[in-house]
């Protein structure tokens, strides 16, 4: 399945009065690594727009584990688990150094006609084809 990593260094603007990052912050760390996730099959932001259809993020669930400290190096891996009738990505953010897991997170996007501004329940032939499958 489709999978990527992506380098994140916790930022200083990004800490909380703990040192640590501040749990808003992470929907950008998800948002990253789903642009380069979605980069990889050619179906990010502009060419979703273009084939006629929004996807805005229904649902988003993240499990904080384990705190991100102030300047720690982090890989947010991303892989597509569902794509029938929904885009739903799971995401784990390890340290990049140990390895070990901080964070479990999962959003689910659907597809929404644009024109309509119709919800679709089952994924449109364009996603399939993006991830070179027969729908
Ligand atoms: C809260 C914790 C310190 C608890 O950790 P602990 O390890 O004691 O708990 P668990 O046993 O449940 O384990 C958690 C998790 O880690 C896995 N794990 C444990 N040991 C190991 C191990 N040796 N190897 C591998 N993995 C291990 C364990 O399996 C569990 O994972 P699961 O996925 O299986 O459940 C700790 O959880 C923690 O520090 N979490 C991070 C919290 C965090 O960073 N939150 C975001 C920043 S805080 C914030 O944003 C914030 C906002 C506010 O608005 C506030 C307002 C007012 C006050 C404070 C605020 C605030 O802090």
């Amino acid at each position: 399945m489709i999978e990527a990593e992506t380098k994140i260094v916790v930022p200083f603007h990004d800490i909380d009065v703990m040192r640590i990052a501040w749990h808003g912050h992470y929907v950008k760390y998800l948002e990253i690594a789903r642009c380069e996730l979605l980069d990889k099959i050619e179906y990010n932001f502009p060419e979703m727009e273009a084939s006629g259809y929004a996807w805005p993020v229904i649902d988003l669930h993240i499990r904080y584990a384990s705190p991100l400290n102030f300047g720690q190096q982090v890989t947010v891996k991303s892989k597509i688990i569902e794509w029938e009738n929904r885009l739903k990505i799971a995401y784990q953010i390890v340290d990049k150094d140990s390895g070990k897991r901080l964070t479990k997170a999962t959003t689910t996007q659907v597809a929404v006609d644009i024109q309509s501004k119709e919800m679709l329940f089952e994924s449109p032939k364009v996603l399939f084809e993006k991830l070179g499958i027969k729908p």
